[in-house]
């Protein structure tokens, strides 16, 4: 089996005139956490959603395990998609359901495991991220952002995937619960062994979790290599983006002042 999860090559997405993919390529090791950092507006979202099949490419390729999945019938993306957890910016909880009901969800509605049987998965998903059982009886309502965060971690790990994305898994945190998510993230990741594919702004998000990191500018990657590398990459654009300097390569679409 080859040693890439995740394969994309050539994708293209366009909306009107507009380019946002021209050309991505892009490889996630088995196992590995590959975070992409770029600026807004630069396609993440539009990336992840083709890779999860809510939006349909233009063109291009994208193989999950080796099996390409663009074109795919629905019915056997259902079976791909299997394989993916999400958390998602803004932890999208379900208001109306209490916290154990959020992490199980997934596992009733989309399983059809029993709702004890699920019940008792949810509590020890929450355990694992920390929380006690007194929480998964409260509504998300009744949780600080960095709890729902946590509940929407313990929900994308909840039917063990072997793919998790992560949609700007830091943001509107404090930087020390930021950190917290960040280490619980490597933590759920590590002892599935799951593949990850995150997308961020958070440069300190990017240091704690990835293994490998990949900037999209203009639609395409521009730069990949190791995490660890990512202060000595020779790439102007990545320099700026990581250093946060508003003067160089990257110009925000903005009128003057
Ligand atoms: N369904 C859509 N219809 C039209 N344009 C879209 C659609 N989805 C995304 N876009 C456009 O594609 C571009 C990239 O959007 P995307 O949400 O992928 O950016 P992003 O890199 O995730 O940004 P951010 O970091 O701000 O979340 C934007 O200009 C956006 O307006």
């Amino acid at each position: 089996m080859s040693d890439l999860k995740i394969k994309v090559r050539d994708l293209r997405k366009s909306f009107g005139p507009k380019k946002v993919l021209n050309g991505i390529d892009l490889d996630v090791p088995r196992g590995e956490s590959l975070v992409v950092i770029g600026g807004s507006g630069t396609g993440k979202s539009v990336l992840i959603k083709c890779i999860l099949g809510l939006m349909e490419p233009d063109s291009g390729s994208i193989e999950i395990d080796g099996q390409e999945v663009v074109g795919m019938k629905a019915s056997e993306r259902e079976e791909i998609m299997r394989k993916f957890g999400m958390l998602f910016q803004g932890s999208a909880l379900f208001d109306s359901l209490p916290v154990w009901e959020n992490v199980a969800f997934g596992l009733i509605a989309g399983r059809g495991m029993g709702r004890k049987a699920a019940k008792d998965v949810a509590l020890r998903k929450l355990a694992a991220v920390g929380l006690g059982p007194e929480v998964g009886e409260l509504f998300p309502a009744e949780l600080s952002g960095g709890m729902q965060k946590r509940v929407s971690l313990a929900r994308a790990i909840a039917a063990e995937p072997e793919i998790i994305f992560f949609d700007e898994p830091t943001t509107g945190l404090d930087p020390i619960m930021a950190q917290v998510i960040n280490e619980l993230i490597v933590k759920c990741v590590k002892s599935l062994g799951a593949t990850a594919l995150s997308i961020t702004h958070d440069m300190h998000s990017l240091r704690a979790i990835a293994d490998k990191a990949a900037m999209i500018y203009e639609g395409r990657i521009i730069w990949e290599g190791d995490a660890r590398d990512i202060d000595r990459t020779g790439n102007a654009h990545v320099e700026q983006f990581v250093q946060g300097r508003s003067e160089g390569p990257i110009r925000m679409p903005v009128r003057p002042l």
